[in-house]
């Protein structure tokens, strides 16, 4: 019932139809009861007593009443659907908006294929809910009331005993809900499951064949539809075993009527009409039993659905807005990080950070796999807040910043690059819609992208497939820096960002962020000592904790982990005496 209030606050936007709706079920309801009622007429006033007079108004009603049925179910259908769709398209949207509000962690913790389930076959079971249940559940209270009434009034003991049966039906249609929701439930979870499967393997289908998996993930996709398949075998046997009672039951009602109608049809305490009337009245109600089970299933299967969705949407954002957020145009971009601990689960992986990066400056951050790097510069725009200790911009706490500000002052290129299957000018634009091509060009100049990109037989406008395929990973790489470089943020985050480029570019790019107009403040994250060598301040990372801090120079004279790394990649170049000498090497 929860779930029903929850999604009043949407159906109420839509009021008119929700209603109206209702009203023209209540009215095809009506229309629908009057050919019985005619028919009665027809054999008693017409056949029986000879009132032939009356023949040609009793076919007028007749087509009176199916034109204006026809009508009724017209409108009736034209605004439940209206309903119905208009609530699946809110719903949507605010699931998505939702998401798009979402931490990083709530990414982590949620499967991707779990998610799509959400957008796709919870929504479409609360849409049906609305399309398909309501009307049927308006219609089977209302053919309940109204034809009761009509019935009752006639006869009390044809009514009586035509509907002994029909608390049985009830009943068995209920029980086979009951013993059919849990089989649908696991049916959905299964459904999530198989979805999450296909995505993760055609997300991935180029390492699936790259370790040649594609019998072991058949199989595993061969399990999950088979587990799927037994549910749903499942689902029928149930199905089956209950659905044969029912309908028999159906059958008894009819020989009941039969028997005790047509008895007092013979001792005239009745009319062949009234009879006939029972007859077709009495499958509006017993039709409508009949459905109580797929009403209950349609019911459930939405509430758990709507249950699920109200769940994500009521997943509160764990990385929020200050209320007395700060927004500012353009920060400089002073970054400061002071006793920042960040822990993940139980453990730390960021261990009292304290550092400072004057605006403009590079600071290089290097440490072997896994020592943190990442997560620290994952802090600065806040994709993660910090355990403890703060994080200042240009003095004021990220925690103080609007945070759509605070994000659109750093601009990132992250390790795992991601390009959207668009041109490569909407890819390079996409942080910045309104950049001119002449802007898009100088940054993929900068980024030292133009020349591949000019080479392209569509140049800008060259459609690159999901996630860039088409592009080699040095390409791809280039573009996302592009993006990233036409922002013109204060704050330029790269994230082994050339680590698929060759050393020479690699340089030339170097020197054309140095020679940008605006100067950013620049973290590099880099394995390379040539990456970071030129950098304002090294910081050097291990196991969470800066554990040398300087510029290259006096990196090199401390002889510590910076040295270390130094003399492997520069083993060969080392022996060589002159080079030796011009480096600061004592
Ligand atoms: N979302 C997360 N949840 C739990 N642990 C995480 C998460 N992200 C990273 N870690 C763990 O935190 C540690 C640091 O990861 P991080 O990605 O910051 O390292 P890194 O220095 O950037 O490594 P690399 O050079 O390989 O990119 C690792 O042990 C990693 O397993």
């Amino acid at each position: 019932m929860d779930i029903l209030k929850k999604l009043w606050i949407y159906i109420r936007r839509y009021k008119f139809m929700f209603y109206g709706g209702f009203l023209f079920i209540v009215l095809n309801v009506l229309t629908s009861m009057i050919p019985g009622y005619l028919n009665r007429r027809v054999i008693d006033d017409v056949i029986r007593d000879n009132k032939t007079e009356l023949l040609l108004g009793f076919l007028l009603s007749y087509m009176l009443a199916a034109v204006l049925r026809s009508i009724f179910i017209l409108i009736q259908r034209y605004l439940i659907e209206g309903l119905s769709q208009n609530l699946l398209r809110d719903l949507k949207q605010s699931v998505y908006d939702h998401l798009q509000k979402m931490s990083f962690n709530f990414f982590n913790q949620n499967r991707t294929g779990e998610l799509m389930s959400r957008m796709t076959g919870d929504m479409e079971a609360i849409r049906v809910l609305f399309a398909e249940g309501m009307i049927q559940f308006t219609r089977a209270i209302f053919y309940l009331i109204f034809v009761g009434i009509v019935l009752i009034r006639e006869d009390v003991q044809l009514t009586l005993i035509s509907l002994a049966v029909s608390p049985l039906i009830a009943f068995f249609a209920y029980r086979l809900s009951t013993r059919i929701r849990p089989i649908f439930s696991k049916i959905r979870d299964q459904y999530s499951d198989l979805n999450s499967t296909v995505q993760e393997n055609i997300s991935g289908i180029r390492i699936v064949k790259a370790f040649h998996q594609q019998c072991y993930e058949m199989e595993k996709f061969d399990e999950e539809n088979n587990e799927y398949f037994i549910r749903n075998y499942k689902a029928a046997k149930t199905w089956s075993k209950y659905f044969p009672i029912i309908e028999f039951l159906g059958g008894v009602s009819t020989v009941l009527l039969l028997y005790f109608g047509g008895r007092l049809v013979i001792s005239k305490e009745i009319t062949l009409g009234v009879w006939m009337q029972f007859n077709s009245y009495l499958w509006m109600i017993i039709m409508p039993m009949r459905m109580i089970g797929h009403l209950v299933n349609m019911f459930n299967r939405a509430v758990a659905s709507g249950e699920r969705i109200f769940k994500v949407l009521e997943t509160e954002a764990e990385i929020t807005n200050n209320e007395k957020a700060v927004t500012l145009d353009r920060v400089k971009g002073e970054v400061e990080f002071r006793r920042v601990s960040l822990k993940y689960d139980d453990q730390y992986i960021l261990k009292e950070i304290d550092f400072q990066a004057k605006a403009g400056s590079t600071v290089a951050i290097m440490g072997a796999t896994g020592s943190g790097k990442t997560s620290l510069i994952n802090l600065i725009a806040r994709y993660y807040d910090t355990t403890k200790g703060e994080i200042y911009l240009d003095g004021i706490n990220i925690k103080d910043f609007d945070l759509k500000c605070l994000r659109k002052q750093i601009s990132v290129v992250m390790q795992d690059v991601f390009l959207f299957s668009e041109t490569i000018k909407s890819n390079i634009a996409y942080g910045s819609p309104e950049a001119t091509l002449e802007q898009i060009k100088k940054a993929a100049d900068i980024a030292d992208a133009s020349k591949f990109i000019e080479e392209m037989d569509d140049k800008y406008e060259t459609v690159i497939g999901e996630r860039g395929m088409g592009l080699s990973g040095g390409q791809k790489q280039r573009v996302s820096l592009a993006r990233a470089i036409l922002e013109r943020s204060p704050i330029l985050i790269l994230d082994d960002a050339t680590s698929a480029v060759d050393m020479e570019t690699e340089h030339k790019i170097q020197q054309a962020l140095e020679s940008m107009e605006h100067k950013s403040t620049i973290f590099i994250i880099a394995h390379r000592i040539s990456s970071v060598r030129n950098a304002d301040q090294i910081l050097i990372l291990k196991d969470g904790q800066i554990i040398e801090r300087g510029r290259h120079e006096d990196l090199i004279k401390k002889k510590g982990e910076y040295f270390k790394m130094f003399k492997e990649q520069y083993k060969e170049l080392l022996e060589d005496k002159h080079f030796k000498e011009k480096l600061v090497v004592s």
